[in-house]
């Protein structure tokens, strides 16, 4: 069974618009706009798009927040909407931006009211936390009351909250934003570990390309509330056409390098960027130019993602400009 089935899904919203001084209309705005995809047991997908392309409405149609327009959800075989109840069992969820614990409360104390909501056994509570706590290393602030607790120590709280009935599918919306580059770290590794270790299938949205890079086996772009490419890394390089890029030092200064289908694309002193395309073979490339010219040092580039997904945002948009 897929853990994850989403089947041209649509979502709209009816807004106010001001349309004169005194008057105003009402309009939909599409948000979710004939989405589909499946998650398989076990994987880890990144869930990418620029601000307002539906990212978060999505989630919250899978976590039953929300209910679709038109189409059908199904998370761990459930209806979300209708069977919210029964998916709070196997679903754990994170919002980066706000909390689910008590702000209160000693952190301890949060998670032990969190137990109780979920029903989980006392023995089975007791060696869970203990294990979320080494591995997240919450133990020296598990008697901190939340609003004493960082960001990254608040995080790392709401991630245990999240997990303590070890659910099989983990939904997380931005759990890295405004996090320092340790705390980063910290929840990144624990997320690979629940991933490979414990089989979670874990989605995942974010605008931090480091945590899609470093987690994500596959992607999945959205804009304006459609999918844009659902598939691997590597693909995107291929989709969007990407270049490499050989970077030159050589000896001393020089006028531009100029090869068949190699073009310098920037030249500061004795250093040159030469761009290739794709299908280029770059062993080659590097054995010409060290016939021409006495070379330093030599690296080649692939572009990266961060150029990926603008290039792609772009190319989106693009496509839809005629029709607006
Ligand atoms: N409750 C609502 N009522 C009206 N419009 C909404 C509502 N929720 C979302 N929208 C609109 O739907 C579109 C998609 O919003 P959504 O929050 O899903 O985007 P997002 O991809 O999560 O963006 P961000 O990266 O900024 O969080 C936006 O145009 C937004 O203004």
């Amino acid at each position: 069974m897929r853990m994850i089935e989403v089947e041209d899904v649509t979502k709209s919203f009816t807004v106010r618009r001001r349309t004169g001084r005194f008057r105003r209309s009402r309009a939909r705005v599409r948000a979710v706009d004939g989405v589909s995809f499946g998650v398989e047991p076990g994987e880890f997908v990144g869930y990418l798009g620029p601000n307002g392309a539906g990212k978060s409405t999505t989630i919250k149609m899978l976590t039953g927040i929300l209910t679709p327009s038109t189409g059908t959800v199904r998370v761990c075989g459930l209806d979300p909407s209708r069977q919210r109840t029964a998916l709070a069992r196997r679903l754990g969820v994170v919002f980066g931006q706000r909390t689910t614990l008590w702000w209160d409360l000693p952190l301890r104390d949060s998670l032990t009211l969190v137990r109780h909501l979920y029903r989980v056994e006392a023995a089975a509570f007791r060696s869970r936390l203990a294990e979320l706590t080494a591995l997240l290393e919450l133990g020296p602030f598990l008697d901190t009351p939340v609003r004493q607790l960082s960001l990254g120590q608040r995080m790392r709280g709401d991630l245990a909250a999240a997990l303590l009935h070890d659910p099989r599918v983990l939904v997380l919306d931005e759990p890295t934003i405004g996090l320092d580059v340790v705390s980063k770290a910290t929840v990144r590794g624990f997320l690979e570990r629940l991933n490979t270790e414990r089989g979670t299938t874990v989605l995942l949205t974010t605008h931090d390309l480091g945590d899609i890079e470093r987690l994500c086996r596959r992607v999945m772009i959205v804009d304006h509330g459609r999918l844009a490419y659902d598939g691997g890394l590597a693909g995107l390089r291929d989709v969007v056409g990407a270049d490499r890029q050989l970077v030159v030092d050589l000896a001393r200064p020089a006028p531009p390098i100029t090869l068949p289908g190699v073009e310098a694309v920037r030249v500061d002193g004795p250093r040159q960027w030469l761009r290739l395309p794709r299908e280029a073979n770059a062993a080659a490339v590097v054995a010409a130019v060290a016939e021409r010219h006495e070379v330093v040092d030599i690296a080649l580039r692939e572009t990266d993602i961060e150029e990926l997904v603008t290039r792609l945002y772009g190319r989106a948009r693009d496509d839809r400009a005629p029709s607006r």
